[in-house]
């Protein structure tokens, strides 16, 4: 009985699941601990049909990590876990495709630590943290960079001198796993609409969106660390680098004090004052609250509207990621107005999260993301049954 476990550690939470290997993987269990930082965090766990949720209090990722590997004990018991696949943010420019983790590698990846720190540290602790409790199974890492790989050079650097590109200043982009989940489920749910326009939508706690054209990742919003672009949780999205250099040198702060302030105090938490969490924003009857939520629509709808200018027109929109799969009003909001581009939205259909929210000529669709699934299918590929 060979299982294969995927770990996806996000910025604010470990997602897992626990995958039958065969032919295609079977999904066996699965669940997250969120809120991770906050004095909230919980463990849930869906196994045999049943869903159960614990409260662990504060814990970090590493704390997240060692209650994932304590509840899985029976749901592993008397098997073989012949893989583990890591959901890595940075895969540096040497990695388009899923990688066997072995030490140079991770030592290569280390380096780009600095680039993604709410990520990339995490998720090399999650396989150091694996490698010691699954010492015989397969270490894979699949990389959130890999499927923008082969972006046009204009979309993959910026206009700095051509020697920081060789170094390794470009636009890398991320949430590659969604983007390659939602790229598939396109290509089964309309194989037509997938050779054409698509603009994807990936609104978590981070927030990115990807333009594909005939499956293909040609542009993202995401650059070189995952704080470009829309607005997030906590991250601010795009800023005038004069921002950065007044923050350094007018007011004095320290870089260390500047990567707090836009990686961790900023985006919906910093312009609401009150949460990085849509669904506390939603709920909160606050000016700030309302604020914020305009501005990560606003976003939203001025990233669309470029990424139709660099596709030449479009025919899809997809809506995933825990807001674009749950939040209607951040769906409604962002599509508001956008009948000139073709985009007309029904409102029941918005309200209920229905496979397509739209009737106007471009297809808005909600497709519920599953990067665990592109992580254990990877795996999958590399062991024996
Ligand atoms: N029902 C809901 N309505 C609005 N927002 C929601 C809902 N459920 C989840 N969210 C939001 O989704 C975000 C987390 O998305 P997720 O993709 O799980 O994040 P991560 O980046 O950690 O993987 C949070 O802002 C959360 O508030
Ligand atoms: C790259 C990134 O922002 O990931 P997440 O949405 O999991 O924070
Ligand atoms: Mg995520």
């Amino acid at each position: 009985m060979s299982r294969i476990l995927t770990l996806n550690s996000g910025s604010s939470s470990i997602k897992f699941s626990v995958y039958a290997a065969g032919d295609a993987p079977a999904r066996m269990a699965e669940g997250q601990v969120d809120r991770l930082g906050s004095d909230a965090a919980a463990l849930t766990l869906k196994w045999q049909g049943t869903r159960t949720t614990a409260q662990i209090g504060q814990v970090d990722h590493r704390g997240g990590l060692q209650a994932i590997l304590d509840a899985l004990r029976p749901v592993l018991a008397g098997a073989e876990v012949a893989g583990v696949g890591h959901r890595i943010v940075h895969g540096g420019p040497r990695f388009d495709a899923p990688a066997l983790l072995d030490d140079d590698t991770l030592t290569y990846l280390e380096g780009f630590e600095a680039f993604a720190p709410l990520h990339q540290p995490h998720n090399l602790a999650a396989v150091r943290g694996a490698r010691l409790a699954f010492p015989a199974a397969v270490q894979l890492g699949c990389f959130d960079t890999a499927f923008h790989r082969g972006h046009p050079w204009v979309n993959d650097t910026f206009a700095l001198p051509r020697s920081f590109y060789d170094e390794g200043v470009r636009r890398y982009g991320f949430h590659g796993l969604s983007y390659a989940y939602i790229a598939g489920e396109l290509a089964r749910l309309d194989p037509g609409a997938a050779q054409g326009r698509t603009v994807v939508a990936h609104l978590g706690n981070g927030a990115s969106m990807c333009a594909l054209h005939d499956g293909k990742s040609v542009d993202s919003t995401m650059g070189f660390s995952a704080l470009e672009g829309l607005a997030m949780g906590t991250r601010c999205g795009q800023l005038d680098p004069g921002v950065m250099l007044y923050l350094l040198q007018q007011r004095g702060m320290t870089p260390e004090a500047v990567s707090d302030l836009l990686y961790k105090q900023s985006g919906l938490k910093g312009l609401s004052g009150l949460s990085n969490d849509m669904r506390e924003l939603e709920a909160a009857d606050t000016e700030a609250a309302r604020e914020a939520i305009a501005y990560f629509v606003s976003r939203i709808r001025r990233e669309l509207g470029a990424m139709a200018a660099v596709l030449g027109g479009l025919d899809t929109v997809v809506f995933t990621g825990g807001i674009g799969e749950n939040s209607a009003q951040v769906r409604a909001q962002a599509c508001a107005g956008m009948d000139w581009l073709g985009i007309t939205l029904d409102a029941t259909a918005n309200a209920q999260a229905a496979h397509v929210i739209s009737t106007g000529p471009v297809t808005v669709r909600v497709i519920p993301t599953d990067e665990e699934l592109v992580i254990a299918r990877a795996v999958n590929a590399r062991i024996d049954g």
